[in-house]
């Protein structure tokens, strides 16, 4: 924590208190989720309402969250460090379920489909709602092996040609097919870190997701390959819904249209990445994107 965070909570008041120009101020104030966090109907591709995650021990990390993610949008997932990102993007394809003593209640819809459904089968519901993590994780196979592992696991090829297609696609979308062509053969952990991410991105984009889930995808990455991956981010929302979760207000503000920031497990601010960063609605989210605290 800060040294103005530290006076920042020692100076809070006990009962509400909005600053001045009606902003809210602190954490414990967070009622509820001011700017627009909702969509028409039409352009939503995940409905969220009253989303809470627990641990084990009952820990709370996320509290009553409720938001729309749109078709064909980037969202940045934005807040401190600890504050729920990671937590929440997990629960959009319940990656929270193969986490031993989590516990995920609210709605959460994909088209209207309710995620925890009965006749839901997660290992689909991954499939439909791929994800790319901070580390770049290529299989120990080969380049082509990576990228085919999803479509024969998921039956989506016939035949070797069919296989053969969906790889060069896939690699040419992750922009990644000119480089490797000549060594489709070779070890996927034979590239190089930003090649490696493209890579595990080719290797989502074969199953024909319809959501991208990025976890902080370009922290591990140099300047250049983070560029490479931010205008591959811009390309691949043309086919697919992007929810990335960054530390980088930079990269939020270059390559999403909405941001949602997150501050102790609570969703205080969603609104078009441009009026987030200009002219933030709460108190909090200002505090961050002007360096205060984070
Ligand atoms: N597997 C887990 N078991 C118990 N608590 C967890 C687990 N994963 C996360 N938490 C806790 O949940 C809270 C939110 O963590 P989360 O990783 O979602 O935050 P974050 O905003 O993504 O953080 P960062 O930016 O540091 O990655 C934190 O208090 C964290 O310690």
């Amino acid at each position: 924590m800060t040294e103005a965070t530290l006076n920042m909570a020692a100076a809070a008041p006990q009962t509400h208190k909005p600053a001045a120009g009606g902003r809210e101020e602190f954490a414990h104030d967070i009622t509820g989720t001011v700017g627009k966090p909702f969509l028409d109907g039409k352009d939503t591709k995940f409905f969220s309402r009253g989303v809470n995650v627990f641990y084990t021990g009952n820990k709370q990390a996320i509290f009553d969250v409720n938001v729309d993610i749109g078709r064909n949008e980037v969202i940045a997932m934005i807040g401190p460090s600890g504050c729920g990102k990671s937590t929440f993007l997990r629960c959009l394809n319940r990656m929270n379920d193969t986490i031993a003593g989590c516990r995920v209640t609210g709605d959460i819809r994909l088209d209207g489909e309710d995620i925890h459904g009965k006749e839901q089968d997660p290992v689909l519901l991954r499939a439909r709602v791929g994800m790319v993590f901070q580390k770049p994780n290529p299989f120990p196979k080969s380049i082509y092996d990576n990228v085919a592992y999803g479509p024969r696991l998921h039956g989506l090829a016939a035949n070797r040609a069919e296989l053969d297609e969906i790889v060069e696609s896939s690699l040419t979308k992750a922009g990644l097919f000119k480089e490797v062509k000549d060594r489709l053969q070779t070890p996927g952990t034979g590239l190089s870190g930003g090649q490696q991410q493209r890579l595990c991105i080719a290797r989502t984009i074969a199953v024909s997701p319809e959501v991208i889930l990025m976890d902080e995808p370009t922290s591990a990455l140099d300047p250049i390959a983070t560029a490479t991956i931010e205008e591959l981010i811009d390309e691949l929302r043309q086919s697919f819904t992007i929810c990335i979760v960054t530390h980088s207000m930079q990269q939020a503000a270059r390559i999403s249209q909405r941001t949602a920031y997150f501050h102790m497990g609570k969703l205080v601010e969603v609104n078009n990445t441009k009026t987030v960063f200009t002219n933030p609605q709460h108190q909090l989210t200002e505090n961050y994107i002007t360096g205060r605290f984070g």
